[in-house]
């Protein structure tokens, strides 16, 4: 698959202003982003790179803020070295040290996650990746059946194994992330997560005891009636992947009407990462 990488200027370089324009971007297909000196880069396969949605999605922000963009056109062959001359290890908290695998281990970190990351979302620099791995940090997931809603590497999933989680179901719309999680559950050495390709069709017929959903708020929405069916009564479900204002009003209405019920929420640079149970 053949990516277009967009490479945004904002001047002068707000985080928050390059925050609403990696959300955007998001909502519309680009699935990967890398800061750089000055703005940040943003990739998309180019069968799903549609120039007129594009204008109408940056369109709002152009009065806000000033930015420029050029796209350049990035052969697949060229992705691994792209990854592997940015990605550095990083740390959560002093639990969690996520490398590549072409890192050197860190064993006074008491869980470790090697990740390939490739073309798929998910190497824990995203401040949706860090919060939704805080949360797990902080739930039980011995012996539980879990559900990884757009699992990207596969982060979220692995560290749910990593905890003691029993089968493990991570699914994701985007060949990359299911190939990537698929490698990367074995760089890990685990078997026990099952990699799906596909979206909410693909969710099986069972009951899940966790729900993890790092996606954006549209995809949230969409899919929120199909992940309160498949919870079970008293599971926990975590979303991310939106802001707090104004999404988490929007989330909390269309969780309500589904009955799971809101409980707490984590923010970073205003992105949010939520619990709710049913
Ligand atoms: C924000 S990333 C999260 C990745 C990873 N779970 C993490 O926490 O870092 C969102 C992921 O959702 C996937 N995704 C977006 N829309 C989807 C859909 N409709 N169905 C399944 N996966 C989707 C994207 O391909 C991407 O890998």
């Amino acid at each position: 698959m053949n990516y277009y990488e967009l490479l945004f200027t904002t001047i002068p370089a707000e985080e928050y202003q390059q925050d609403l324009l990696i959300n955007a971007l998001g909502e519309i297909g680009f699935d990967t982003f890398e800061e750089v000196d000055f703005g940040f880069k943003a990739y998309i396969p180019t069968d799903d790179f549609d120039q007129e949605k594009l204008d109408k999605q940056l369109a709002m922000y152009k009065d806000m803020f000033s930015f420029s963009y050029e796209i350049t056109l990035i052969p697949e062959k060229n992705w691994n070295e792209v990854w592997e001359s940015n990605f550095e290890p990083i740390t959560i908290g002093d639990k969690i040290f996520v490398r590549a695998t072409f890192h050197q281990p860190r064993p006074e970190f008491p869980y470790e996650i090697v990740i390939d990351p490739k073309m798929a979302f998910g190497t824990g620099h995203h401040q949706t990746t860090s919060m939704m791995l805080e949360w797990i940090l902080e739930t039980d997931f011995a012996g539980k059946k879990v559900l990884d809603m757009g699992c990207g590497t596969g982060i979220l999933a692995i560290m749910a194994a990593k905890l003691g989680a029993g089968k493990i179901t991570a699914i994701d719309y985007d060949p990359v992330c299911y190939d990537s999680t698929v490698e990367n559950t074995k760089f890990n050495g685990l078997n026990n997560i099952i990699a799906l390709c596909g979206s909410k069709e693909v969710i099986p017929d069972e009951q899940f005891d966790i729900v993890l959903a790092n996606i954006n708020r549209n995809i949230l929405l969409d899919q929120m009636e199909r992940y309160a069916e498949v919870l079970k009564e008293g599971g926990e479900i975590y979303f991310s992947g939106f802001y707090e204002t104004p999404d988490l009003d929007i989330i909390k209405a269309e969780a309500g009407k589904h009955g799971l019920k809101y409980i707490n929420h984590k923010t970073n640079k205003d992105w949010v990462a939520a619990k709710f149970v049913n």
